[in-house]
């Protein structure tokens, strides 16, 4: 018999996950996102699950971590993890068990016990066991389409789900919230059903008629901080226009450990994103320009660009390491170019690979795998952590540390010509602008590719002339030189 499914308030409902391996996160990850109070019990618990649980610490002694995720979008998750073997106890007051673990008898013995205290409970891998299974889902907002074969297949349930999001807006969960303000107005001023269901019918097809502009961005919470400051801008000008944030996983957010260099350098970040761009699944995107592509994929540009934020590089420590009074210090930094920088400042430096997103590299230093790290200053200072207590924030003069092409600037590509080009176009901030394109124009001349010793910062030295300072590294020794444009010699954005 097919399975009825019931959708659920989580929000409200406490959920036990009792294992910690790749099918216990992904569990979790799925009802944080829906909002349930979880709580995760297992003597081993693998990255991914710390991962979800981002801002919280494993603590070995006392065995119990509490975790008020503020690494949320909308709301906070609240996700518990407990490094230790699951007891009975753990099941009272829950509302729902899933059994994950690589035991089966303890998942069938378990199982038995929710149900006699009629808490439900799926076992991830005893489909008999089950009171229900989790479907495939895609989720846009409060709008939801799930996908289940009865457990025949979850194969087939994950391609159906993936053919049916092909096809589907990517915007429906915004018209949803709309329509739910406008719905309960109509409610209430019009009387007769039929009158209503008129009007319902003649404004969801106003809805689906508007314009909107999908922008696509990665899914980092940086990423999308950057975005939403593009959208706010946008809005200004374009205030009847619908845009929507559309997150496109790249390989380089897929790829969480090896060294960018490994697979293809920076263009890891970006290459989704464009084909994206020139398929037409997104109308914009935006980046950090430090790590585009230069030039961009032919029939793209960058449109446009925010006012430049803070250029510096930052050489972050707890504050409890006095890096000084030490013979070395390592440092984690993926970058050439704080590399062969920082050996200079500080001699005694040695510098390691360092990955992942900002707070993952914060995380990292925290956890003492890096006496130092060096991140730029205009990531850090949007994320909002530029001042927490427990660190020392050691801005690095630009001389000394002279940033890549492009850092601490918002670019917004497109394909060339479009509307949502033009429209980039329009709230550029030209400033800032002519610094990128001197900048980009001046790597393109150097043939730098990304993944290279090189830093390059233009700045104005009267309206017409531009200063460019670059550090070049190639030849293993650091060289710095400073060259003289004419703002006319630049090309267009590239
Ligand atoms: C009964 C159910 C119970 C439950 O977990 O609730 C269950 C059970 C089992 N899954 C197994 C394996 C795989 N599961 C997936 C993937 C998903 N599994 C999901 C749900 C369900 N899985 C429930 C039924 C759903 C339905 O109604 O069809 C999805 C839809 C949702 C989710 O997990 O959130 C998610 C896709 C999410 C997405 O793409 O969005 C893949 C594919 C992959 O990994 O790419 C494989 C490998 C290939 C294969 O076997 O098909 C095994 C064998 C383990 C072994 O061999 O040892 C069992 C045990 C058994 O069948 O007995
Ligand atoms: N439903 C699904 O979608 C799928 C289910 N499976 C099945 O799911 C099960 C789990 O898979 P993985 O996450 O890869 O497992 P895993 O082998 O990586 O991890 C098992 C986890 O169970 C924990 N555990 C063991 N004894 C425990 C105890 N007494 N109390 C609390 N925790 C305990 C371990 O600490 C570990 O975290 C496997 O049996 C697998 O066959 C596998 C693929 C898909």
């Amino acid at each position: 018999m097919a399975y009825f499914p019931f959708m659920i308030q989580l929000d409200d409902k406490q959920c036990l996950i009792v294992g910690g391996g790749a099918v216990a996160a992904w569990k979790a990850a799925q009802m944080c996102e829906f909002g349930a109070c979880v709580t995760v019990v297992a003597p081993e618990i693998c990255a991914e699950l710390l991962a979800i649980a981002d801002t919280e610490r494993i603590d070995e002694t006392a065995g119990i971590v509490e975790n008020i995720d503020g690494n949320c979008q909308k709301k906070p998750e609240r996700i518990r993890v407990w490094k230790r073997e699951v007891t009975e106890a753990d099941i009272s007051g829950m509302d729902v068990v899933i059994m994950a673990t690589d035991d089966a008898e303890l998942n069938s013995q378990y199982a038995e016990l929710c149900r006699s205290k009629h808490i439900l409970v799926n076992v991830v891998d005893v489909k008999k066991d089950c009171d229900f299974y989790f479907p495939a889902i895609i989720k846009q907002g409060e709008v939801v389409v799930s996908v289940s074969t009865g457990g025949n297949s979850p194969m087939l349930a994950s391609k159906i789900k993936k053919d049916i999001r092909q096809t589907l807006r990517t915007d429906y969960g915004q018209i949803a919230d709309e329509l739910g303000a406008i719905r309960e107005k109509i409610l209430a001023e019009e009387p007769d059903e039929r009158a209503r269901k008129r009007r319902f019918a003649a404004i969801v097809e106003a809805k689906m008629q508007e314009q909107r502009i999908r922008i696509g961005t990665r899914g980092s919470r940086l990423a999308q901080i950057q975005t939403d400051m593009v959208i706010e801008q946008l809005k200004k000008h374009y205030p009847d226009v619908r845009f929507e944030k559309v997150i496109v996983t790249t390989k380089g957010d897929k790829q969480k450990e090896a060294a960018i260099s490994s697979f293809g350098g920076k263009a890891v970040f970006v290459e989704e994103i464009e084909e994206a761009l020139l398929d037409g699944t997104i109308d914009l995107a935006v980046h950090s320009a430090k790590d585009m592509p230069n030039p961009c994929k032919k029939g793209l540009g960058i449109a446009g660009v925010l006012p430049r934020a803070c250029v510096q590089d930052v050489l972050i420590y707890r504050a409890d390491t006095d890096i000084r009074s030490k013979n070395t210090f390592t440092v984690g930094t993926g970058s050439l170019r704080r590399r062969s920088q920082i050996k200079e400042i500080y001699p005694q430096a040695e510098c390691m690979e360092l990955r992942g997103n900002v707070t993952t590299r914060i995380q990292k230093l925290r956890d003492g795998l890096y006496d130092a790290i060096i991140l730029a200053a205009a990531g850090i200072e949007r994320l909002g952590i530029e001042k927490e207590p427990d660190l020392v924030y050691e801005y690095l003069d630009v001389d000394a540390m002279l940033p890549a092409a492009g850092q601490g600037i918002i670019a917004m590509e497109a394909c060339e010509g479009t509307l949502p080009y033009h429209m980039a176009e329009t709230i550029s901030d030209a400033e800032t602008e002519g610094c990128l394109r001197a900048e980009r124009a001046v790597v393109r001349e150097m043939e730098a590719g990304c993944h290279e010793p090189i830093g390059v910062y233009a700045t104005w030295k009267d309206d017409k002339t531009m200063q460019v300072r670059v550090m070049n590294a190639r030849s293993g020794k650091v060289k710095r030189e400073v060259w003289e444009r004419e703002k006319e010699d630049a090309n267009d954005l590239e």
